[in-house]
């Protein structure tokens, strides 16, 4: 079992260090929590607060140094003896790590205030942090106001927050998360919306720099519940030590903070309680919960409606109808390379299929995708065209299949517009948040298995994982399982309720493609 430490201040009703012990538990995440300071308060106020010696928190992070942690979760210190008992620690505890070629994950929740307005970080604690624990810490996860605070930059508006967290970056932070609940968007107060700003390559598993903003529903009549900030902090914190990426992390915890404030339920001193939702094999969140990822603000209320799966146009009026028979479920999906496997499959029963031509220049390509759309078109087939999608809108392709990389410059309003339906590639829950922020036609999973047939950087996801992707996403997308998947493995996937599998080898590069096919459609058959 994973281990953390969690180090902050207690608080008895709803945030502190027990909250963060009660979040580590939910997870299944076993941590270790050291005492920095004792408070009491509740949502009307901080009646009384004590910051313990450098010597008493010192000795209970020496009693537990002999086991090195490899998640550090850091909440209320207080005070500048608070920071370097713990910036102390840390160092030692990285020299402990160091055989083993890595650091501690840090994640501080810098508490400069209690929500219900008391301060609980002095002047001189908060000039410790800044010059001698933000150069050993991977993740901060300042509010607005304390944003405000550790930079001294006013912020009214996303483009004021972005300055803040690229000074905050300046004076040494590497990841940034500012949390945007305290700050109410003037175009859409319904969302509340974060921004992460990544500077070291190691929020990714691409080990890329990367920025982004997280766009969560704003739960009417929950905007006092405490413990939101140390709770989303605590769960990027096991995340992390489960071993997700940081970017992953951050998406997960910000969709279980969603449903712990959906759910929250009213105490007897008239105030929230996070509650999360019971959870046993699948997500602790729901779908509603997810947040929608976007790289650029400008985006952030932007909408797009592309057209159903399965959906036919009303011959009056032109628009789209949703078919929903049979059920959007796709089906045994081929992916090929070539106008001539399109010519072999398609007379077999296939019902969907992507022509998925790489690294050629658009004009050498042209008229075969004009082929292949006429040929799928006689047979009433859904065939995607994979990344050349201005040919496809241009020669009204059933679909379009795009990647991660390719959303970047795919205009997806003409693509909305042209009526071509839109599958996307996701790999993990970041990749997930921002294909919900685009709500596509369908949404392809992968990889599953360990697939022979392209490099990337992902482990297989497994089976578990697509019964989960089901029961979060599958009752919203069409979804398709990617990745490695033959005759068995598609007969195990079946079992998940997943409306489609693709594959590339276990079709095009088998003895016999007609056999192959002829029984995945039969094993397909009644989905
Ligand atoms: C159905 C389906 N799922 C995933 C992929 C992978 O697409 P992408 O990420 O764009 O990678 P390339 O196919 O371009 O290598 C797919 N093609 N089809
Ligand atoms: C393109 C792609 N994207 C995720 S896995 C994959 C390759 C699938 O090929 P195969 O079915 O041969 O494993």
């Amino acid at each position: 079992m994973s281990k953390i430490l969690l180090i902050g201040g207690t608080d008895p009703s709803g945030a502190g260090l027990q909250t963060d012990w009660q979040v580590a538990h939910y997870l299944g995440v076993n941590a270790s929590s050291v005492v920095s300071a004792v408070t009491s308060q509740n949502s009307e106020g901080v009646f009384d607060q004590g910051v313990l010696a450098y010597s008493q928190i010192k000795s209970q992070l020496d009693s537990i140094k002999s086991e090195p942690f490899t998640v550090i979760k850091i909440g209320m210190l207080g005070n500048a003896d608070a920071v370097k008992a713990v910036v102390e620690f840390i160092a030692s505890n990285n020299q402990l790590l160091k055989s083993k070629h890595r650091k501690a994950f840090v994640i501080a929740d810098p508490v400069l205030a209690s929500s219900s307005g008391g301060a609980l970080m002095d002047e001189a604690g908060k000039q410790a942090f800044l010059s001698d624990l933000l150069p050993l810490i991977t993740l901060i996860t300042p509010n607005s106001d304390e944003l405000e605070s550790l930079t001294g930059i006013s912020i009214s508006n996303e483009q004021d927050l972005a300055t803040a967290a690229q000074q905050l970056i300046t004076l040494g932070a590497k990841n940034v998360l500012v949390k945007g609940g305290h700050l109410y968007n003037a175009n859409d107060t319904n969302q509340s919306n974060d921004l992460f700003v990544s500077v070291d390559g190691s929020a990714n598993i691409k080990g890329e720099e990367e920025s982004f903003y997280l766009s969560g529903e704003r739960w009417k009549n929950r905007s006092n519940v405490r413990g939101t900030g140390c709770s989303l902090a605590t769960a990027i914190a096991c995340q992390l030590s489960l071993g997700f990426p940081l970017n992953d992390s951050i998406v997960y915890a910000k969709a279980l903070i969603s449903n712990g404030i959906r759910n929250a339920s009213l105490t007897e001193n008239n105030q929230y309680k996070l509650q999360f939702s019971h959870y046993d094999t699948h997500h602790p969140f729901e779908l509603m919960d997810m947040p929608k990822l976007v790289k650029h603000a400008e985006m952030l209320s932007k909408n797009f409606n592309f057209a159903c799966c399965d959906a036919v146009s009303d011959s009056n009026s032109g628009n789209i109808i949703c078919n929903k028979e049979p059920n959007n479920k796709l089906g045994i999906y081929p992916v090929v390379d070539s106008l001539e496997w399109l010519q072999k499959l398609i007379p077999l029963g296939i019902k969907t299929i992507q022509l998925r031509i790489k690294d050629q220049h658009p004009d050498d390509v042209e008229e075969d995708i004009i082929a292949a759309i006429k040929l799928a078109k006689k047979y009433n087939v859904r065939l995607f065209i994979n990344d050349y999608w201005q040919l496809a809108v241009k020669h009204q392709a059933y679909g379009i299949h795009l990647g991660q990389e390719d959303l970047d410059d795919a205009d997806m309003a003409s693509i909305a517009q042209s009526g071509c339906r839109l599958g996307v590639s996701t790999h993990s829950y970041t990749e997930v948040a921002r294909t919900l922020a685009i709500n596509p036609s369908y949404i392809a999973l992968g990889p599953i298995y360990e697939t022979t047939s392209k490099i990337m950087p992902w482990i297989p996801q497994g089976v578990t994982a697509v019964e989960k992707w089901v029961n979060l996403l599958g009752k919203q997308f069409p979804l398709v399982a990617i990745g490695g998947i033959n005759y068995q493995r598609a007969a195990a996937l079946k079992q998940t309720g997943i409306g489609s599998v693709a594959m590339i080898s276990a079709i095009i590069k088998t003895e016999n493609y007609e056999l192959a096919t002829e029984e995945l459609l039969e094993l397909w058959e009644d989905v």
